[in-house]
């Protein structure tokens, strides 16, 4: 099998750490996949990079063909089919995620730019570095040769956080809760919606509104700890998530390669196209299915007034974030 060109920007960082390895060893792009890694990060962390490259060596992956490290675009991008955008600053305690906005959204600028010059039209790109929808906004305007369906931006992180806490308060494993949705962005206003979900009990399949019987915690509780878990992790680390961030980066760019199993959907911050009335030209994470490398909005899901009432403030705080980046980009 020919071997895929795989960036991982930020690659000195610590989801990167996390992320590599699972990358490398063929949990995203499949066991019999071979990988050439691309790790692109700032000049003065070469002397770190280096370290991370001896370590892959060290681990003896029959997977991974070469890799190429580098603190230069053209060389990082170049030729690539898949990659993850992760480097950038993280907030610290204290900060929301967009005060990240002005500094990080222009490293978005320059590798939207980058992936429109160097990289496969075929590629397809997550955006991790936060603020991430925004960002991706960014990413795919100054990106315009490569179809804007090609670059996401993770929310899967949340996804996973609904679908973990949930798990817990029913006694189950994660993998018993399908279709918990994240709508909106990637901030303290994100909607964690389980209208739809459902677990699978040792007594059978229910959704999980019957079997949880608490619609207060659900519409209280239950958001403000999925909204907050960001937060709480750096409070609790005082550094950013890590671990969790690179296997959510890792289910995502799998959902994208290799399809999201039968049945299920999951959550992704794509260009919105006026689904639900969400308006056009922001990043907003919906409920998708995957086939074929490609994403497709769940429709005709039913959204009463509390819901929309959700949905309004997370829309409105991707607008006035889209405004701000613009309004950088363009310095
Ligand atoms: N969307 C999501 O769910 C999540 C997003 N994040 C975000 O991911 C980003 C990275 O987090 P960590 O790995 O923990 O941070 P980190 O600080 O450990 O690593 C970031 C790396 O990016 C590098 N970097 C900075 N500017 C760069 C550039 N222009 N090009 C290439 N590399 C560059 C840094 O030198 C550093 O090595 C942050 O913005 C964080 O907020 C983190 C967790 C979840
Ligand atoms: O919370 C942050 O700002 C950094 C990590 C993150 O985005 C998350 O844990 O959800």
């Amino acid at each position: 099998m020919e071997p895929i060109r795989v960036l991982i920007t930020g690659a000195a960082g610590q989801i990167a750490y996390s992320l590599i390895l699972q990358v490398a060893k063929g949990d995203v792009f499949g066991s019999s996949q071979p990988v050439i890694l691309h790790l692109l990060d700032i000049t003065p962390m070469m002397g770190v990079l280096e370290g991370v490259v001896m370590e892959i060596e060290d681990c003896a992956l029959p997977l991974v063909k070469s890799v190429v490290s580098t603190d230069d675009l053209e060389t990082a991008f170049k030729d690539i089919d898949a990659a993850f955008l992760v480097g950038s600053m993280p907030r610290k305690q204290g900060m929301e995620r967009k005060d990240l906005l002005s500094g990080n959204v222009k490293i978005f600028k320059t590798q939207g730019d980058a992936l429109n010059k160097y990289a496969k039209k075929s590629v397809k790109v997550l955006i991790v570095g936060n603020p991430a929808n925004t960002n991706a906004f960014i990413c795919a305007k100054y990106a315009p040769s490569i179809p804007k369906e090609s670059i996401t931006a993770m929310t899967r992180l949340d996804h996973n956080r609904a679908r973990a806490n949930i798990a817990k308060r029913l006694s189950v494993t994660a993998d018993k809760v399908k279709n918990v949705i994240i709508w909106g962005n990637h901030s303290s206003t994100q909607f964690p919606d389980i209208k739809s979900a459902i677990v699978n009990l040792p007594q059978g399949s229910t959704s999980v509104y019957n079997a949880i019987k608490d619609e207060n915690w659900i519409k209280t509780d239950f958001i403000k700890t999925i909204q907050a878990r960001g937060a709480a992790v750096i409070n609790a680390r005082k550094m950013s998530s890590a671990m969790s961030a690179a296997k959510a980066a890792a289910d995502h760019m799998k959902d994208i390669w290799c399809g999201t199993p039968f049945g299920e959907y999951t959550s992704m911050g794509v260009m919105s196209d006026g689904s639900y009335g969400i308006p056009k030209d922001i990043v907003f994470s919906f409920p998708v299915t995957t086939q074929n490398k490609t994403w497709k909005i769940v429709q005709n899901l039913e959204i009463n007034d509390f819901m929309r009432s959700m949905l309004d403030v997370t829309t409105k705080e991707l607008v006035e974030e889209r405004e701000e980046a613009l309004v950088v980009c363009k310095d």
